[in-house]
């Protein structure tokens, strides 16, 4: 700003001057031609002396500003250019003059050279320095009183603020600047001395008046810009506090919506716990219910079957009697014919082939209607599983300590419990933060168990929650989170899959189509196939239906990697050592894992089995070894061990490539049976093969 003004000090004097200008001139100009006006008071005694104060500064008229009394505004400094301060103005420069050319020109020189290209508040330092500097040897007092008139803090005289500081400090520079290049200009063109005096006073008139008008102006443009600040600081405010309304309200908003849902979603989940005990209870007429059964002191649980068993059995014996009667008839009437055949009189042939063409006839409709109560009751059977499922989830919904609808982790609000695993129970949750369904499965430590176990356990489940937590993929479901809930439970939070599990599917439909056989087994590949993909491979070691889920649109996603190992960047073809020999569910384990001699060696060629026993199990409705057998009963007669060769049943048809796949997946020998990457570009399962 200072170099701004300095530019323009010596063009722009015109401009915005005091009204009584022209007149102070003009009262100058007679003065210095010795034609005093009427109207002109002549200088007062003292000033003089006042003149020879200031006079060696090169920053007269800061002095003017800067020492004038607090408080004082443009209009102040205004007053004090009275009639007096032309003449006041002149002298001073004379004054100053004659010191400079009594001194050091070059001095004077550099200082206003210096002066002018200074900031305004070294300016305003600079002058008062000067001024120190010049009055040395005057009266203490005074310069005491200079220097406390001309300092920022204006201590002497009231509270001036700091905005007045900056006005003396902007105004100081250019001043400075402007009588240091108007002494420089001096020394230069010397002029004769009424002619010099006349030209100088009027070009410093002029420049002042100019400076004032510039100060006038900024001070104008300083208060606008304050005012201007204040305003936008106000609206600031007055912003920030409307952000912050909107914030709380934001949240209060959030607080009500997740209240709303979560009451919403309570009482949808109420009515559906309502209807699915009306529903048991209503089917266990029809289906069956569990009554308890006491021997002694003994109380066991048994199945009672329901009326539609009854009925369809009371049907079937019906029929059987109804046929029974029929075929006695027919050997009667067949007895009757041999009787008169050998009688002789076989006369009324006629007759006797009618009655037994009504009978055959009644036969073979009976057998239909047999056919038909038959297949009632195969469907009766598959609705018996889902019903006594249903039944055990519902005991354990009402056993389960979480039932009451908790919201856990501040996030997740359970709702009603999808099923009961070994050690753990799945309830169906909602996600209050990324408003989603989840799973979230409880694993819960026994009370009872010895703390070996329970260390045993922990181990597990977090080895389990490592593996799983890294894998993304859309054939693997998603773990989203894990927490711990109290000291003996903790949850893991998974990918929601609403559609039925594999083992559930089975159990309503028995055996699938190939069709649909074939594209589930393809999304379990390609699931194991991401799992050898990684740079820590992983062996699932437990694929069997119930850890196949399906969601919404009916995408299978492999679950449970409670048994999964990580294969080492070290381990050979010859596969890793099996360290926990004895779990997962045998039916779907290959014979390598039940080897006793030695510590089993396994690759993922343990998944390439159970893939095999899964396919079989969905195209034929059993499994291909040890179907109805139990665990213990597999282990005892070595079942899989004795695994040898894969039969198929003749029925229902499938293709012969099936049945190649399902050959290279259950082959015996762990060698000669392909790896999961091998298996995977099997022509069947990349339909390059139709
Ligand atoms: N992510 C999920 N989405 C929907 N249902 C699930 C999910 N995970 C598990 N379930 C259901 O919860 C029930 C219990 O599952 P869990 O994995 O605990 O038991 P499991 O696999 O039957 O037993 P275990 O793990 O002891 O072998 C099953 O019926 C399963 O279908």
């Amino acid at each position: 700003m200072s170099e701004d003004m300095v530019m323009h000090f010596s063009s722009n004097s015109s401009n915005q001057s005091d009204h009584s200008l022209p007149d102070k001139i003009a009262k100058l100009e007679a003065r210095l031609t010795g034609k005093t006006s009427a109207s002109a008071k002549p200088p007062p005694q003292q000033q003089p002396q006042q003149l020879s104060v200031w006079s060696s500064s090169s920053s007269a008229a800061v002095k003017v500003v800067a020492s004038a009394p607090a408080g004082l505004s443009e209009t102040s400094i205004s007053d004090s250019d009275d009639e007096n301060t032309g003449d006041f103005l002149i002298r001073a420069n004379t004054k100053k003059r004659q010191k400079v050319q009594e001194t050091n020109n070059f001095n004077v020189v550099d200082h206003a050279e210096n002066t002018v290209y200074l900031k305004p508040q070294e300016a305003a330092y600079d002058g008062r320095k000067n001024e120190a500097e010049t009055k040395t040897g005057l009266d203490v007092n005074k310069k005491k009183q200079g220097r406390g008139r001309g300092s920022s803090t204006g201590r002497g005289r009231g509270s001036k603020t700091n905005n007045d500081v900056t006005k003396s400090q902007v105004l100081a520079a250019p001043v400075s600047a402007a009588n240091c290049q108007l002494d420089v200009s001096d020394q230069k063109d010397f002029k004769p001395d009424g002619q010099l005096r006349n030209g100088e006073c009027s070009i410093q008139d002029e420049q002042v008046s100019s400076l004032r008008a510039k100060i006038a102006a900024l001070e104008e443009e300083l208060c606008k810009a304050r005012q201007d600040s204040s305003e936008y600081r106000n609206l600031c405010q007055k912003l920030e506090n409307e952000v912050k309304d909107l914030k709380d309200q934001e949240q209060q908003r959030k607080q009500k919506t997740t209240r709303v849902i979560s009451d919403l979603l309570i009482s949808v989940s109420k009515t559906e716990r309502q209807e699915a005990r009306t529903k048991v209870k209503h089917d266990s007429l029809r289906l069956g219910s569990v009554g308890v059964l006491r021997t002694g002191t003994i109380i066991a649980e048994t199945w009672e079957d329901g009326q539609m068993l009854k009925d369809l059995n009371a049907q079937l014996r019906q029929l059987l009697e109804t046929k029974e009667a029929i075929e006695r008839q027919r050997k009667s009437l067949k007895k009757r014919q041999n009787s008169d055949k050998s009688d002789g009189t076989d006369t009324e042939q006629e007759e006797d082939i009618i009655p037994d063409e009504i009978y055959k006839s009644r036969l073979a409709s009976i057998k239909r209607e047999e056919e038909v109560v038959l297949r009632e009751r195969e469907r009766y059977e598959l609705e018996r599983g889902r019903f006594i499922r249903e039944m055990k989830r519902i005991r354990d919904e009402d056993g389960s300590r979480f039932n009451n609808f908790r919201v856990l982790n501040c996030r997740y609000a359970l709702l009603n419990l999808l099923g009961k695993g070994g050690f753990s129970e799945v309830y169906k949750a909602y996600d209050l933060v990324d408003h989603r369904y989840v799973a979230c499965k409880l694993h819960g430590l026994n009370a009872q168990w010895s703390e070996e176990k329970k260390q045993s356990y922990i181990r597990h489940a977090l080895r389990e929650k490592n593996i799983h937590r890294n894998l993304v993929h859309n054939h693997i479901v998603r773990l989203w989170d894990s927490f711990e809930i109290d000291l003996n439970t903790f949850c893991t939070v998974l990918e929601y899959c609403s559609g039925k599990d594999l083992d559930a599917v089975l159990k309503a439909t028995n055996a699938l189509p190939e069709k649909e056989a074939r594209i589930i087994i393809v999304q379990i590949v390609q699931g194991l196939v991401y799992l050898n993909k990684r740079s820590q491979k992983i062996i699932h070691y437990d694929l069997k239906p119930g850890n196949v889920l399906f969601d919404d649109f009916g995408v299978a996603k492999v679950t449970d990697f409670g048994l999964s190992k990580i294969v080492d960047d070290t381990v050979d073809s010859q596969g890793m050592e099996l360290t926990s020999q004895g779990a997962g569910t045998y039916w779907y384990l290959p014979p390598e894992c039940f080897e006793l001699s030695r510590t089993p060696m396994i690759s993922s060629k343990v998944d390439v089995w159970s893939v095999g026993v899964l396919f079989y199990q969905m195209l034929f409705g059993k499994r291909p070894f040890g179907h109805d057998q139990t665990q213990e009963r597999i282990l005892r007669e070595d079942t899989i061990i004795k695994a040898k060769k894969v039969e198929f049943p003749t029925k229902p048809a499938i293709s012969n490539e099936a049945k190649d796949l399902i050959r290279r997946c259950l082959t015996y020998n762990q060698a000669d049976r392909p790896d999961v990457l091998t298996m995977a570009q099997d022509p069947y399962l990349s339909y390059t093969k139709k």
